[in-house]
């Protein structure tokens, strides 16, 4: 059979690949997405989609057991497992389909299930061949005139530690998968991962240990935002140990031992289960890149320049996979990137781009641009201020009142430059503090601006109002 010949192929059904897939055939291009397991990729089947899902199980189990802190009595709480899958499925699988459906009937559209690598006999005219083990069985061959790779990445699992490896360890997607809640958890990792679950698996009851390598949790916030986070983690009942490494793990299914290296001395550490959340690695493996000659960098992502080419001709790269921040919003925006310079005429890039995120423990870690830590680096001049979720009537009245907020200003043209929101609803909150930044707001018409009482957004006028130089 003659080879089908495509102008564009994205390999990974990821974030970037789907909304790109859909504009370039609409474009007129004829195009193909390559999937080896599930489109929607990790955000709508093992990230964001299915552990948000689960997290709101894990929230309202909370409420329930603060039910009579509000004068509303329960009965005894349990959790049932099963439904909170069946539920996570419910929401996720629509999603799946969908954008299998989309992709696979539009017009000028293909999708292939199955693994890509680029072939290894390449046409050498510029055009690139890409060979695809078919899920449902056989291969087929396909060439492109220009390629996207949007692979995603894995879990990190380390080689160094004695044992893991013939441990039946669990990593983020199969603590989706879990029927029955762990009685004993231990958790490798203190970053977005392993706190987002640690804490939804204490709220379905598990006892559960934090094990960190590094001297604090959350590596990438300041410190007072660490330390207020980690407060209220423990208080929740879960156990952190910092500045710990573990250098053996041992046992068998439900019963799991660790040696750990700490400051104190050595620590062994029991438990039924144990959560593998150390960061994440590039899918790039199959794709035998050495064969079309796309660069990888140390950590083994893809380089790409600030338009997202790779070092190869016709090939660029999106997501994950080419490392930096990794959040489904940013492979979103490489999509808009590409689609505004190779279908639209642009010429924008990834440089000097906004960076916002939120890390969904309860209460929410929100953060977009500068933190302190950031300008200190910079040596920049900035103003700082900050107050205690106390301060938020709306949180006083929800008794959701932990955490703080905190907001960078400029000196001299009082412009927003990054904030931290940890509170209830810190995204929301975050989001409307980066949307008076993106609009060149001062702070000052945040601080002087009228909300309606009592919202969470009121406490913006209070936020200004608390500088720490103590000046207005
Ligand atoms: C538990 C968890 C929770 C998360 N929560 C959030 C969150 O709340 N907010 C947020 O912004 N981000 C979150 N993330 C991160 C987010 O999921 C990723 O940043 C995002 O999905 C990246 O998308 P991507 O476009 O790079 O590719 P991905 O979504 O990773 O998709 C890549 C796809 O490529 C496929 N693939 C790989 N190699 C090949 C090959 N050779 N051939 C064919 N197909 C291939 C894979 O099967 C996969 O489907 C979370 C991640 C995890 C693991
Ligand atoms: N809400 C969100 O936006 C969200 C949620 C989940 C995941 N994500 C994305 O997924 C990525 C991966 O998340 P992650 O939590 O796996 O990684 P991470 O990089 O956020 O955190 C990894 C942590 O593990 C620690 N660590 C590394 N090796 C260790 C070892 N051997 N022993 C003990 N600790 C060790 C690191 O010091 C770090 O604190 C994130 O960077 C983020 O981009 C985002």
């Amino acid at each position: 059979m003659a080879e089908r010949h495509f102008d564009a192929v994205i390999i990974g059904s990821g974030q970037g690949g789907n909304p790109f897939a859909k504009a370039t055939a609409k474009h007129g291009w004829q195009t193909a997405v390559i999937e080896r397991r599930y489109t929607g990729g990790t955000c709508v089947n093992d990230g964001c989609t299915p552990s948000k899902t689960v997290d709101a199980s894990a929230r309202t189990a909370y409420l329930a057991r603060r039910g009579a802190d509000f004068g509303v009595h329960t009965g005894n709480i349990t959790i049932d497992l099963e439904k909170v899958y069946e539920r996570k499925q419910a929401v996720l699988l629509p999603s799946r389909n969908n954008i299998a459906k989309a992709l696979s009937t539009s017009e000028n559209s293909a999708l292939l299930m199955g693994q890509a690598s680029f072939a290894e006999q390449q046409p050498g005219d510029g055009t690139y061949r890409i060979d695809v083990t078919l899920n449902d069985g056989g291969s087929e061959t396909i060439t492109a005139s220009r390629v996207f790779l949007n692979t995603g990445e894995r879990p990190h699992i380390p080689d160094n530690v004695e044992g893991l490896t013939s441990l039946p360890f669990l990593d983020s997607t199969a603590m989706l998968e879990l029927k029955e809640v762990p009685e004993r958890l231990l958790v490798l990792g203190a970053g977005y991962i392993a706190l987002e679950f640690a804490q939804m698996y204490l709220r379905f009851g598990s006892k559960v240990t934090v094990i960190e390598r590094g001297e604090r949790i959350a590596q990438h916030e300041d410190d007072d935002i660490a330390q207020c986070l980690r407060d209220i983690l423990i208080e929740d009942g879960l156990e952190i140990l910092t500045c710990s490494a573990v250098s053996r793990a041992s046992g068998s299914a439900g019963n799991i031992t660790l040696d750990l290296v700490t400051d104190d001395g050595p620590i062994v550490l029991k438990g039924t289960h144990l959560l593998v959340a150390i960061g994440r690695v590039p899918n790039v493996e199959p794709l035998h890149l050495d064969r079309v000659g796309v660069k990888q960098n140390k950590s083994g992502h893809i380089e790409v320049n600030d338009r997202l080419e790779t070092s190869a001709k016709n090939i660029w790269a999106m997501g994950d996979v080419k490392g930096g921040p990794a959040f489904t919003h940013i492979s979103y925006d490489d999509f808009r990137v590409l689609r505004n310079n190779l279908l639209q005429g642009g010429n924008v890039s990834i440089k000097d781009r906004l960076l916002t995120y939120c890390m969904f423990t309860d209460p929410e870690l929100a953060r977009f641009g500068l933190n302190e830590a950031d300008a200190k680096k910079q040596g920049r001049e900035v103003r700082v201020a900050s107050i205690p979720m106390k301060w938020m009537a709306r949180a006083l009245e929800m008794d959701e009142s932990r955490g703080m907020m905190k907001a960078l200003v400029d000196p001299e043209t009082k412009q927003i430059l990054g904030a931290t929101i940890l509170g209830v609803d810190g995204g929301e909150v975050a989001a409307q503090l980066q949307i008076a930044m993106m609009g060149g707001l001062p702070y000052t018409a945040l601080r002087e601006g009228i909300f309606a009482h009592p919202t969470k957004s009121e406490a913006l006028n209070t936020l200004f109002t608390y500088f720490r130089d103590g000046k207005d």
